[in-house]
C-alpha cells in the first residue's frame, strides 16, 4: 500500500470579504493547483503532493513535497488535516491519501521538472481536467469541510487508467484522534 499527501494551499485573491466566522473560505479565494507533468495522474491538475519518503510523517510529506514541487515554504503547525481518502484497486487498498489545506505559506510558486503551479479560484477548478473522483470531494475541501472517503477503481494497473466505480464519503469527519499526522 502506497501512503501519500495532498496539499491545498488557499489565499485571499483580495475582494476585501472576510472568510465566514468558521474560517471557510469565500468564493473569491485561490486555490494552488500544479499540472502534473510525469508520473500517476500526469496532465492532470492536482494539489502538490506525493509518496512519503522514509519514516517522515505525512504532515512532513507534505510540505516536502510543497516545496519540491512549487517552491513554496509551508509551516506544519499551519497545515490543517482535511481529509483521508483510501483509493482501492481491484478490491485491494492502493493508495492512502492525506489531504491538507493551508492559508499560510512563504514565497512564490515556481514551476519544476514535475509540476506547473497556477493560482486558480475555487469556483473555476477545473474538475474535467482532474482525477475522476475529485469532484466529489475537493469542493467541499475547498470550502473547509473534512471528509473522509473511500473510492474504488477497477480494470489493473496503473490506477489512473483504471475505471472509477464506486464510493463513499462522509463529510465533516473528525481527524482528531490521529493529529499526530
Ligand atoms: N486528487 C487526486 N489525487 C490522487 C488520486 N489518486 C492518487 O493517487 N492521487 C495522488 C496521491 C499523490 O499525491 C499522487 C501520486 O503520487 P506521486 O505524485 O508521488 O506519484 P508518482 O508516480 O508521480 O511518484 P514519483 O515518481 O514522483 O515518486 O497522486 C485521486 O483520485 N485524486
Amino acid at each position: 500500500m502506497i501512503e501519500a499527501t495532498l496539499c491545498f494551499v488557499l489565499r485571499d485573491r483580495g475582494d476585501g470579504r472576510p472568510d465566514d466566522a468558521a474560517g471557510a473560505p469565500n468564493a473569491t479565494d485561490e486555490v494552488l493547483l500544479i499540472e502534473k507533468r510525469r508520473g500517476l495522474g500526469e496532465g492532470w491538475y492536482n494539489g502538490p503532493g506525493g509518496k512519503l519518503e522514509g519514516d517522515e510523517t505525512p504532515r512532513e510529506c507534505a510540505v516536502r513535497e510543497t516545496r519540491e514541487e512549487v517552491g513554496l515554504e509551508l509551516d506544519p503547525a499551519a497545515l490543517e488535516k482535511a481529509g483521508e481518502l483510501t483509493f482501492l484497486l481491484d478490491g485491494a487498498v492502493h493508495t492512502r491519501c492525506h489531504v491538507y489545506r493551508t492559508g499560510t505559506f512563504a514565497g512564490e510558486p515556481r514551476p519544476s521538472d514535475e509540476a506547473r503551479p497556477e493560482w486558480v479560484p475555487i469556483d473555476e477548478v477545473p474538475y474535467d481536467q482532474m482525477w475522476e473522483d475529485d469532484r466529489l470531494w475537493l469542493p467541499g475541501v475547498l470550502e473547509g469541510r473534512t471528509v473522509a472517503g473511500e473510492f474504488r477503481f477497477a480494470g489493473g494497473r496503473p490506477l489512473d487508467e483504471a475505471e472509477f466505480v464506486d464510493h463513499e464519503l462522509e463529510w465533516d469527519a473528525s481527524f482528531r484522534a490521529v493529529e499526530s499526522d
